[in-house]
């Protein structure tokens, strides 16, 4: 860019489009036909704008010295309503946002309001200078309230009017954050249950007769439990998995901004890690390695890998003590040690660049359970004399590789979801990732080994369709908020009705996210039926994902629920009126 006043990479003050707050922005790119600039806000909004709506940096800094001299400044002072409430700190961030669209929009005028933002669509910026006077004015109508004040404790990283990036919220205010999954007493239960469980279901399935609702089968001796082997291939796994992920193979994507701002980077190479994964388990089945030792060893299998998941939440809780408070997430510092070790606290625990959570949650569990129901096949292949496995086993397979491999390939989108952005890293996703996740997953496959279940051809197609719709719609939607969170001015989102809030960012309000609040579930619950269908109706066993499933998400979406009612205050409520069902249409 020659001839143009700012160049790529150059960090200036944008004015946010209908109103007159500059924020902090890096310039992207200069596009001489329309005379537009491409920037970045903190929190990753890309938008276009004018010359004449940047400023460079320094004037503003000169300009912030003296208030009393900067019109805009003074002016949004003495008149957000939402300044004057976030001086009474007994309120929370929920109450300072309704009280800043109470007060600045009477009852009466709310609903119309609701209309007005409910049609706010993306892109409100467009090439001809008439039409975007326009959307601006629009811009200013609709957002008015929203878009006065960045909201403090929510993790947004937009800064605030001249100001640059806001510090983390103080410990205090971390330690008001309320507590999951059944508070201390509930993280003791958890911590001796989940184990307990795991073993519970592993027994059962080898059982003729298995079922969730029998005794448990008596405890084999402790001795049945260790096999040193056995722990010696699950380091081995996870050593070969960091491997492949420090491998500088692959893109290198962007998280979303943290509460400083920063914006960490993560080596999304997972796919390569999958293929190669393939390759070297069917070199290794092609060279007589037997892989139903995966079958036949499976309970020690579980235990090491148990033993590491303690190790590494041990590990895990003991660094979260010296990290700093910029670095923690906003739960799990309850002070009681069992509960903090349980949930975690540390949000993005990395040795180096390696970083922990991102690598536990996508690589050596996700991998390894594909790995394990492809041992389960030629399990199933020995123990039934079969020359290829069963259709049953066929459908378990492929659709839990569709799952995984669909999740390695779209592994940016991860970045995007509650795990990654808000819960620490403790021994509850450190255990559900490298146990729950490769030994209970697989229960299917591993129910089929000893259970065999005969599908006609007409099954067969009706649950390969079914799979198919359960897919398509977590797919679309999963991808549609990815899209979006990333860069909320897509053009190819541009029909999408939006409710701005309080934070800057906005939510979908049309497309998959106006038909349920969260139609990814929607989709996954579906998929979740299409695995369990081909093992029958014999027993319940195996139908135990589908059971865990619908618990897992409908707790995850009152969780997601709160979380977002605490970020966006009144906008989300809005949300909620317009999109009335979470899950299920007209149902849940
Ligand atoms: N197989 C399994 O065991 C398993 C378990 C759990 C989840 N999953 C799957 O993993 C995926 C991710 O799930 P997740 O629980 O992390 O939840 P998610 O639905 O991906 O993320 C929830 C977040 O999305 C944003 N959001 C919510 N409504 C929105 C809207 N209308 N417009 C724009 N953004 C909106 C909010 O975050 P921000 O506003 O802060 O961006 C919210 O916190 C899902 O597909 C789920 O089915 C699988
Ligand atoms: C111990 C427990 C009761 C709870 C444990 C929960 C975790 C096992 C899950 C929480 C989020 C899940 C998740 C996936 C796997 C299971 C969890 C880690 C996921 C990586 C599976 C592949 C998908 O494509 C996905 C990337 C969307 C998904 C993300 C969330």
């Amino acid at each position: 860019m020659p001839t143009v006043k700012y160049q790529k990479g150059d960090t200036v003050m944008g004015r946010w489009p209908g109103s007159s707050l500059y924020y902090e922005v890096k310039v992207l790119g200069f596009k001489p036909r329309t005379q537009l600039y491409t920037v970045i806000y903190k929190d990753g909004t890309e938008l276009e704008l004018k010359e004449q709506d940047i400023k460079s940096v320094s004037g503003f800094q000169t300009r912030s010295r003296s208030r009393s001299r900067s019109p805009s400044r003074r002016r949004s002072r003495s008149r957000s309503p939402a300044r004057t409430t976030r001086r009474s700190s007994s309120r929370t961030t929920a109450a300072v946002a309704a009280t800043a669209v109470t007060e600045s929009a009477p009852s009466s005028r709310r609903d119309s309001k609701l209309k007005d933002t409910v049609e706010v669509r993306l892109s409100p910026l467009v090439s001809a200078a008439a039409s975007e006077a326009k959307v601006e004015a629009e811009s200013e109508k609709n957002q008015g309230p929203y878009n006065l004040r960045r909201r403090k404790a929510d993790g947004d990283a937009k800064p605030e009017l001249l100001e640059k990036a806001k510090a983390p919220p103080a410990p205090a205010a971390i330690h008001s954050t309320p507590l999951d999954f059944g508070g201390k007493i509930g993280a003791y239960f958890w911590l001796l249950f989940l184990p307990a469980w795991v073993l519970f279901v592993i027994l059962q399935v080898n059982l003729k007769d298995p079922s969730l609702v029998n005794a448990p089968p008596p405890l084999p001796p402790l001795d049945a439990f260790w096999d040193a082997q056995a722990l010696g291939f699950v380091i081995l796994w996870i050593l070969f998995q960091a491997l492949l992920y420090i491998l500088p193979v692959g893109k290198l994507s962007e998280g979303m901004p943290l509460r400083s701002g920063e914006r960490l980077k993560y080596r999304t190479n997972g796919f390569f890690a999958i293929v190669v994964s393939a390759i070297v388990a069917g070199i290794a089945v092609h060279q007589g390695v037997d892989l139903t030792y995966v079958h036949s060893h499976f309970l020690q299998l579980a235990t090491a890998t148990f033993i590491i998941s303690v190790l590494l939440s041990i590990y895990l809780y003991v660094r979260s003590r010296y990290a700093s408070s910029a670095e923690l997430a906003l739960g799990g510092n309850s002070g009681n040690v069992v509960y903090d070790f349980f949930k975690g606290h540390e949000l993005n625990p990395r040795i180096k660049n390696f970083d922990l959570k991102f690598f536990c949650e996508m690589r050596p569990g996700l991998i390894g359970w594909c790995l394990i129901n492809f041992a389960m096949a030629l399990a199933e292949m020995k123990q039934q004399n079969l020359d290829a496995p069963s259709y049953a086993m066929i459908l378990v397979n492929l659709f839990q590789l569709l799952y995984v491999v669909d999740g390695l390939w779209n592994e940016e989108a991860i970045l995007t979801t509650m795990d990654l952005m808000h819960d620490g890293f403790g021994f509850m996703l450190a255990f559900g990732d490298l146990v729950w996740v490769p030994f209970t997953y697989t229960l299917q496959a591993y129910y089929l080994v000893s259970h065999p279940n005969s599908l006609s051809l007409p099954a067969v197609t009706a649950i390969v369709i079914l799979k198919l719709i359960g897919f398509y719609i977590f797919r679309k939607s999963n991808s549609e908020k990815n899209a979006f969170r990333r860069n909320p001015s897509d053009p190819k989102l541009s029909h999408l009705k939006t409710i701005p809030t309080a934070t800057g960012k906005s939510l979908l309000v049309s497309g998959w996210w106006g038909v349920v609040r969260h139609p990814n579930y929607l989709g996954d619950l579906i998929m979740a039926l299409a695995w369990s269908l081909p093992c029958g109706f014999s027993h319940l066993l195996p139908w135990y994902y589908m059971i865990y499933f619908i618990i897992l998400l409908v707790h995850r979406d009152s969780r997601d629920m709160s979380e977002c009612r605490r970020k966006y205050g009144s906008a989300w409520d809005e949300y909620c009126r317009t999109v009335r069902y979470r899950i299920i249409p007209r149902v849940y």
